[in-house]
């Protein structure tokens, strides 16, 4: 569990440089804790019903979930109009800039295209972690 003053040091107040994506629901954040953890908090965009919802089934599911391939869910933070989701930070990019390295990806996140048995292995994993 973290508190939102912890949450706001790590990342710099969700500073902009900081920022690591966006998805449907939230953007995300890079941050490094007091003791030194890096993290990825993502914090929710509106709090409409669908995203406290989304927010609530996240918290719920990941939270029970642990599995070498599946991202851990670290803690969360909920006060106010504030919903935050604090994960491990994955340093290598998302799948998808692997999968299609040129379409879209900015120069920096740029990687050369995984060979197929590689992929197959990415899903395969994946698979068990959900299974
Ligand atoms: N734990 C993490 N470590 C590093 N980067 C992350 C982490 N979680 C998310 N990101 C980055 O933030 C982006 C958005 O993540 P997010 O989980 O919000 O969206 P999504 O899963 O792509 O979309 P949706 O929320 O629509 O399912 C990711 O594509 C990735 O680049």
């Amino acid at each position: 569990m973290y508190t939102l003053k912890e949450l706001l040091q790590a990342t710099n107040n969700f500073n902009e440089s900081n920022k690591l994506g966006e998805g449907g629901f939230g953007t995300v954040y890079w941050g490094r804790t007091s003791k030194g953890v890096e993290i990825a908090v993502k914090r929710l965009k509106a709090m409409t019903a669908k995203a406290e919802m989304e927010f609530a089934i996240e918290v719920e599911i990941l939270g029970r979930v642990r599995h070498k391939n599946l991202l851990s869910l670290r803690g969360f933070y909920a006060g106010g109009d504030e919903r935050l989701i604090v994960y491990d930070y994955m340093p290598n990019h998302s799948l998808l800039t692997h999968l299609h390295p040129h379409r879209g990806t900015p120069a920096s996140q740029q990687h050369p295209p995984l060979d197929w048995p590689r992929r197959l292995a990415i899903a395969l994993g994946a698979a068990q972690g959900l299974a």
